[in-house]
């Protein structure tokens, strides 16, 4: 059912940036669980706060939505009417698996899955917004950006969950964390060779912010009540409400 990730299994005499790819796409479910610790609860409480936060007649977006597990977890959960889902993502392997596996169940939810760049879409009315390992990919100097528009398209009592992975200013707790966390990916079936080429493979494209940036951007944005709800090793999750 699940194609497993070897991506990384054998020597590659030049490893590139890492891209979400068709390769990647076909195993990307395998590929984050066995990657991102924690990343099955976070995606089932997006389902639990969907039902709390959902306002009728408003608009929810997943922005950098893959193969759309965070929508989906959100529309099985909530009976509220009037929702329109908006999931998105620049990826066109992505977007086409995300819009396959939507429609493999029935629900009265509109979700339109859009193929754009999350940096280029407006956001309006919106009562919930996730944005779930995604924000790590733009530059860091697009991040703040992001996060404004992502407010100022909230409606009040608006929810936004972040979830990122996150480097620490102690290079000694640094290095522990990433440790712990390798010890997770060889606990899950990776090699040490796939450990250390994905790492080259993600260093240009994947530059980690601390928690206390997080924290301190989204208070600075306006956001009224900022929350770290999960951290397991570098990976966290945040919620912040307008
Ligand atoms: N600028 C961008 N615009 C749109 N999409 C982007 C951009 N940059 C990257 N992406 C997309 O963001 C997604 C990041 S994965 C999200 C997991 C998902 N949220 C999940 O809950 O399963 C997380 C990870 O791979 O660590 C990929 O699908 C990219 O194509
Ligand atoms: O695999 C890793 O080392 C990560 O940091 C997480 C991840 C998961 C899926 C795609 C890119 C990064």
């Amino acid at each position: 059912m699940e194609n497993k990730d070897t991506i990384f299994s054998h020597p590659l005499s030049n490893i590139g940036d890492f891209r979400f790819d068709e390769g990647v796409a076909d195993v990307f479910s395998d590929m984050i669980q066995r990657s991102v610790p924690g990343y099955t609860n976070i995606i089932s409480t997006i389902g639990e706060l969907a039902k709390h936060y959902i306002q009728e007649q408003s608009q929810v977006y997943d922005l950098g939505c893959s193969l759309g597990a965070a929508t989906l977890a959100m529309r099985r959960n909530i009976s509220q009417q009037g929702v329109n889902m908006i999931a998105v993502d620049n990826s066109q392997a992505m977007i086409e698996r995300c819009q396959r596996n939507l429609g493999a169940y029935r629900s009265d939810v509109p979700v339109t899955v859009v193929l754009d760049d999350i940096r280029e879409i407006a956001i309006e009315n919106a009562s919930m917004v996730v944005i779930n390992f995604t924000l790590q990919f733009l530059p860091p100097d697009e991040r703040a950006a992001l996060l404004t528009k992502v407010y100022q398209g909230l409606k009040p009592g608006g929810l936004l969950v972040l979830s990122e992975k996150i480097r620490f200013d102690d290079q000694s707790v640094d290095d522990l964390l990433t440790e712990l966390h390798h010890n997770f990916k060889r606990a899950h079936g990776y090699s040490e060779l796939e450990i250390s080429q994905k790492r080259t493979a993600l260093e240009n494209v994947m530059r980690t912010d601390t928690a206390q940036l997080h924290t301190e951007r989204l208070n600075e944005i306006g956001f009224k009540h900022v929350a770290t709800w999960f951290q397991c090793f570098n990976f966290t999750s945040l919620l912040a409400i307008k």
